[in-house]
C-alpha cells in the first residue's frame, strides 16, 4: 500500500513539558506540539551511548517497527520517532491517566469489579498483539498506563519479541511474573502472557503478586516452578477459578485468552455501557 507520508519530526518542534517517569533507558516527558493543532505526546529521550553499549541498537529498531503498526485501544501507540546525534525521541501516546502501578500501590489492592475489567482489556489487547505474533513478556503493573477515561494501555515494550522466542530475558527485573518455562530457560511461547495475565490477576485483587517471596530470588524461583499457589479466602471462588485456569504450569493447559474474557468472573462485571 502507498506508504502515508510521514513528515520529519525535531526536538524544536515541541514545547516540552513536566517529566513523566523515568523509564528503564530513558527520561520521559509530557509535550506538546509547537504548531496547531497542538498534540499533546509523551517523548521518551533515549541515550545513543546508553543504547549501541548495551547492544541494543538492533533491538529497538526492531521494537520500533513492530509498534508503529500496532492499533489498539489498550495498547499504548508509538508514533514514530527521530534522532539527533546523541538521543534518539520515540513520540508516544500520552496515557492522561498515568501509570496503574501508582494507583494500586495507593489502594493496596483493587476491588474484584475493578480487576476484571482491567484484566479484560488486558485479554483484548493481548489476544491483538498475539494475532501480530508479538509476546509481550513483561507484563507488571509497573508496565501499565491509565488512559483519560480510566481505560487500561499495554504501555511499555522494552522486551517484547516475535514470537517464538527463548532469548534469554535477562533477569534484571522482578521474577515475580515469570513463568516456569522461562525460569527454567526453556523455549516459551506466546502463553508466557497467559501466566502473566494471571499473575496480574492475583496480583490486583490480592496486592502482592502470588509467588512473591521476600526471603529472596531462589525461594520466589522455587515457587514458580512448583506453582506454589496460595490464594487466600476474601478472593471470590470465579476469580479463584479464573487464576487457578491461567497459572498451570504446563503451557498448554493455560485458558485460552478468548476464554478469558467469557469467564463468569469477567462477564459478571462488564460494563453495561460498552
Ligand atoms: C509504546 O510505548 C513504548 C514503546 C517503546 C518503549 C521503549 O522504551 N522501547 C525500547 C527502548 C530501548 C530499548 C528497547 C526498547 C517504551 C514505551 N513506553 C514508555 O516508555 C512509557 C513511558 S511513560 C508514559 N507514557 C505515556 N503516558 C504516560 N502518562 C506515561 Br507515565
Amino acid at each position: 500500500a502507498r506508504d502515508r507520508p510521514t513528515r520529519e519530526w525535531h526536538l524544536f518542534d515541541f514545547d516540552i513539558g513536566r517529566p513523566l517517569g523515568k523509564g528503564k533507558f530513558g527520561r520521559v516527558y509530557m509535550v506538546r506540539t509547537k504548531t496547531e493543532p497542538h498534540y499533546i505526546l509523551a517523548l521518551k529521550c533515549l541515550y545513543k551511548s546508553e543504547i549501541v553499549q548495551s547492544r541494543v541498537e538492533k533491538q529497538i529498531r526492531r521494537e520500533i517497527e513492530i509498534q508503529q503498526n500496532l492499533r489498539h485501544p489498550n495498547v499504548l501507540r508509538l508514533y514514530g520517532y527521530f534522532h539527533d546525534e546523541k538521543r534518539i525521541f520515540l513520540m508516544l501516546e500520552f496515557a492522561g491517566k498515568g501509570e496503574l502501578y501508582k494507583q494500586l500501590t495507593k489502594h493496596g489492592c483493587f476491588t474484584e469489579k475493578r480487576s476484571a475489567r482491567y484484566i479484560d482489556q488486558m485479554a483484548d489487547a493481548l489476544i491483538y498483539l498475539h494475532s501480530k505474533h508479538v509476546i509481550h513478556r513483561d507484563i507488571k503493573p509497573e508496565n501499565l498506563l491509565l488512559g483519560i477515561n480510566g481505560e487500561l494501555k499495554i504501555g511499555d515494550f522494552g522486551w517484547s519479541v516475535h514470537a517464538p522466542g527463548n532469548r534469554r530475558k535477562t533477569l534484571c527485573g522482578t521474577l515475580d511474573y515469570l513463568p516456569p518455562e522461562m525460569v527454567e530457560g526453556k523455549e516459551h511461547s506466546e502463553k508466557v502472557d497467559y501466566w502473566a495475565l494471571g499473575v496480574l490477576t492475583y496480583e490486583f485483587i490480592v496486592g502482592s503478586p502470588p509467588f512473591e517471596d521476600l526471603t529472596g530470588y531462589n525461594a520466589t524461583y522455587k515457587r514458580i516452578a512448583k506453582v506454589d499457589l496460595k490464594i487466600p479466602n476474601k478472593v471470590s471462588p470465579e476469580a479463584r477459578d479464573l487464576i487457578t485456569k491461567l497459572l498451570q504450569y504446563d503451557p498448554e493447559k493455560r485458558l485460552p485468552l478468548t476464554e478469558v474474557r467469557k469467564h463468569p468472573w469477567i462477564m459478571r462485571y462488564k460494563s453495561k455501557s460498552s
